[in-house]
Formats: C-alpha cells, structure tokens, sequence
C-alpha cells in the first residue's frame, strides 16, 4: 500500500513540477500513467512489481512446501518427510531467560513446540528456570546460565572462607561447565535461537559467544534475536560469513547493526539495498529486518512479506518470529534431502529459489507470514487486548488453515 501511493504521490509530485508545456510528451505520459494507475486496480500490482526491486513472496506457497506431513507412524523425535527420508530430531533450544527476562524465551520455545517441534529447549539462568518452567510443563529447562553477580556471590564466600579471591582460572572453570552443560546436547539440535530475554550480563554474554562457536563447529542454525543481537553488534565475527546463522532486528537493533557495521545510518530510501549491502558485509548471513514489512535478505536476494498483521505492537511478538523460523527453517533445509518435497518445491516456487541454496530464506518468509497470520486471526478475536499469547494460540489454526494436517 505504501509502494502504491509512493508512486503515485512521486508520479503526481513529478506532473505537477514539470515545465507548463501541457504538450510535452513526458508530461503527457506521465499524466496518462497517474489516470491509469488511480482507474484501473488491476494494472497496478503487475507495475509496483515491475518498479520494485524487491519481490515480495509468496508466503503460504512457502509454507505448503516447507511444512512436512504428519505420519502417524512415527515416534516422538522422528518426522517422516516422505517414503524416503526419515529425519530423526525435530529439537529447538533457546538461549535466553535471565533474571529480568522470562517471558521472551518462553514465547520462543513454546511457539516452536506449537508449530510442530517435538522438542523444545530452554537454557537459562538458575533463577529464570523455575519461573519458565512454571509456565509450561512442555518446555525441557536448563539452569545452567550463570551471571557476573553470581560469580561475584562465590567470590564473596571464597573470600569469607580464608581462602584467595576467585581467580580467573576458577572464573574460566565455571564457563568450561556452562559450554559443557551446553555442549552435551548440541549436536543433537536443529537450530538454536540465542538472545530472547538473555541480558546484557558480560559474564553471561561471554559464555554464550562460547556456544555460538560450538554451534558453528557443529554445524548447527542458530537464530539471532533480543541481546544476542547486542552481542553480535559488538562481536561480528561470531556470526560472519556463517550462512546457518540469521539475524531478526527490530528497528533499534536494525539500527545499531547499521551504525556498526555499514558506519551509516538506516536510509529508508534505500531500504532494500542497504539490508543487502548489510548481509553482504557480514559474509551472506540471513537478516530477517522485522517492521510494517519484513524484509529479508541473505546478501544476493531480497524479499518482503507484508502479509497483513496486527496493529498491536505487544511485547513477544519477536519471540514467536524467531522461534518460528528456528522451526521453518529446520523444516527447510530437510527440502534438500527430500526428492519429492524437493520436486513440489520446484513446482511451486521455482521462481528466484534455488532449494540447494535459500532453505535459510525460506524459513523467514514462512515464520514471517505465519506469525502475520497468526496476529491477524488474534486481532479479530481480541482487539486492542490482543496479547502475545492470544497471537500464540493462534499459531495452530493459522497453520492449519494454510496446510490442513490430514
Ligand atoms: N516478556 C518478556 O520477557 C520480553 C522480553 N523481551 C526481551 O527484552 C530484551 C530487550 O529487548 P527490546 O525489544 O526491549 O530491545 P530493544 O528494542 O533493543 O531496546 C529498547 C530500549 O531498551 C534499551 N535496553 C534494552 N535492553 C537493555 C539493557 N539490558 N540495559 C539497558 N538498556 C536496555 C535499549 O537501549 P539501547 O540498547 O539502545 O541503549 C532501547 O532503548 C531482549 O532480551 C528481549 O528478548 C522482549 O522480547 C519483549 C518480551
Ligand atoms: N509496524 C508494524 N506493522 C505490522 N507488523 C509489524 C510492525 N512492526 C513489526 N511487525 C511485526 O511484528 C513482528 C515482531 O516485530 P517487532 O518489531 O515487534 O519485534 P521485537 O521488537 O523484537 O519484538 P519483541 O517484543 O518480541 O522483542 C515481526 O514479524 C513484524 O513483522
Ligand atoms: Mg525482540
């Protein structure tokens, strides 16, 4: 709608300053081009998109493909893609949740569990572990993050104890447990998503970049959201040139990456350039860029989903997204190993896809359009309450709609 009246308002803005000569030929054209585009709606989409340079995608298409079938053979950790592939895991983690934050990685690790993750992880500090695990008895919690005042906690009773001040050997002990604890289960993820309601704590962050290294020894997706965004920002090399890994800013974090990497400001002009220019530079990583559309590009390809959403800008929204496209793009990169989805995928979105090359892509654009679903269908029922978890109920249904299970 934007695009629309962009143009327009730039073609009427250009009639209008143009030289009086009403006969001139441009003005002429010009003139014709407005009368067409306000009189006639069915030419106007096949024009934005011809003048856009951004595509916008096909998000229910993306959705029919990604979405694997239902198999009611098969046990818990085992989805059957078709005859001929079986995957053994569909398992998320989150690492997130500290004191101040519960309810982000919640938001993340349930909305993975409602869109048809079997398993779904959370890692987080001691005192956060209990409060999310009396959200949900679904979620498996790890309260294995640990703070700087909690390393400051035994520093005080090593000290009261007679014993020399807690050393950076001991300090680098406690990390090694913590990746340890984290370690363990790695290979056994999908994807991670590192950042929902993690904090800002140094300790903390430094251990989690710990587990950003191993999850690209691994080979294992990770999502980046929240403070793992902070982290990142100040850290690039943690996520550069790792093309499993996908950034989700909302605009402050969008910003901060700008400024840090691109040293600019966000040019809206330039919207679509500029997140390219910003993939590129951090080595072709994905950057879902969250907003009125999302846009989402890996460096090469840029595409939107504007899919409409919800007018209520309720905290957690983010967090479903990104637990979202953890599970999509899981689902996603199994395409590659699936000769018959594979085969579906070419037929139905064949169009600027290479399956070998955008299962990263493709898991925003269905996480992206999902979530839109879902808040629309809560926004109906709920209105100006509509809550995160209203939009999260919303998850099943909105899905289901698109791609019925049986
Ligand atoms: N229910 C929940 O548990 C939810 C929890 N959530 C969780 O909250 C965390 C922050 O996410 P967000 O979206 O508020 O971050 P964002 O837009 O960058 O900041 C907005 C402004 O706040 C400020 N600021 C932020 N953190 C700060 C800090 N530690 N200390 C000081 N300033 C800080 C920030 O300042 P600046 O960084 O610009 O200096 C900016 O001005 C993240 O973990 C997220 O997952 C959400 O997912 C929602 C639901
Ligand atoms: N102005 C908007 N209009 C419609 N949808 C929007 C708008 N802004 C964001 N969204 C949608 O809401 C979702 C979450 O984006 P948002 O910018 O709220 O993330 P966030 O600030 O990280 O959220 P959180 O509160 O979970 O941290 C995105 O999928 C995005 O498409
Ligand atoms: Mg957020």
């Amino acid at each position: 709608m934007l695009v629309k009246h962009g143009v327009i308002s730039a073609l009427t803005r250009s009639t209008s300053h143009s030289p009086s000569s009403s006969s001139s030929t441009v003005l002429r054209r010009q003139q014709f081009l407005v009368r067409t585009l306000c009189a006639s709606k069915t030419h106007l989409p096949k024009l934005i998109r011809a003048m856009s340079s951004t595509s916008e995608a096909d998000a229910e298409s993306v959705l029919r493909t990604v979405t694997p079938s239902l198999d009611p053979k098969r046990h818990k950790g085992q989805a059957v893609l078709s005859l001929l592939v079986t995957v053994t895991q569909w398992k998320i983690a989150v690492i997130g949740g500290c004191r101040e934050y519960t309810g982000a990685p919640y938001f993340a690790a349930i909305s993975a569990l409602k869109i048809g993750a079997d398993l779904s992880h959370v890692f987080c500090t001691k005192d956060a572990a209990p409060v999310i695990k009396s959200y949900s008895p679904e979620l498996i919690v790890h309260p294995v993050l640990e703070e700087s005042y909690t390393i400051s906690f035994h520093n005080l009773c090593l000290l009261l104890s007679g014993c020399s001040q807690f050393s950076e050997e001991e300090k680098r002990k406690v990390q090694d447990k913590v990746i340890g604890e984290v370690d363990k289960w790695m290979e056994r993820f999908d994807c991670l998503v590192i950042g929902p309601g993690l904090g800002r704590d140094p300790f903390l962050l430094e251990c989690v970049s710990k587990i950003m290294l191993l999850a690209k020894k691994s080979n294992v997706p990770f999502v980046v959201d929240g403070d793992g965004l902070f982290l990142v920002t100040n850290s690039i090399d943690l996520v550069k040139s790792y093309p499993l890994a996908v950034l989700t800013p909302n605009v402050n974090e969008y910003k901060r990456l700008v400024q840090k990497v691109l040293n600019c400001e966000v040019d809206e002009e330039k919207a679509e350039d500029q997140l390219r220019s910003l993939a590129k530079q951090i080595g072709g990583v994905t950057i879902l860029r969250k907003g009125k559309s999302d846009l989402i590009s890996n460096g090469e390809i840029v595409k939107s989903v504007s899919i409409y959403g919800s007018p209520r800008r309720c905290g957690g929204q983010g967090d479903i997204l990104s637990g979202s496209v953890a599970v999509f793009l899981s689902w996603a990169q199994q395409l590659k190993s699936d000769p018959e989805r594979k085969l579906l995928f070419y037929f139905t979105l064949s169009e600027n896809f290479s399956p070998s090359e955008s299962p990263v892509i493709l898991g925003c654009i269905a996480a992206s359009g999902l979530l839109r679903k879902a808040a629309s269908l809560a926004f109906t029922k709920h209105k100006r309450s509509t809550l995160t978890s209203d939009i999260i109920e919303c998850l099943g249904k909105s899905l289901e709609d698109i791609c019925p299970a049986s």
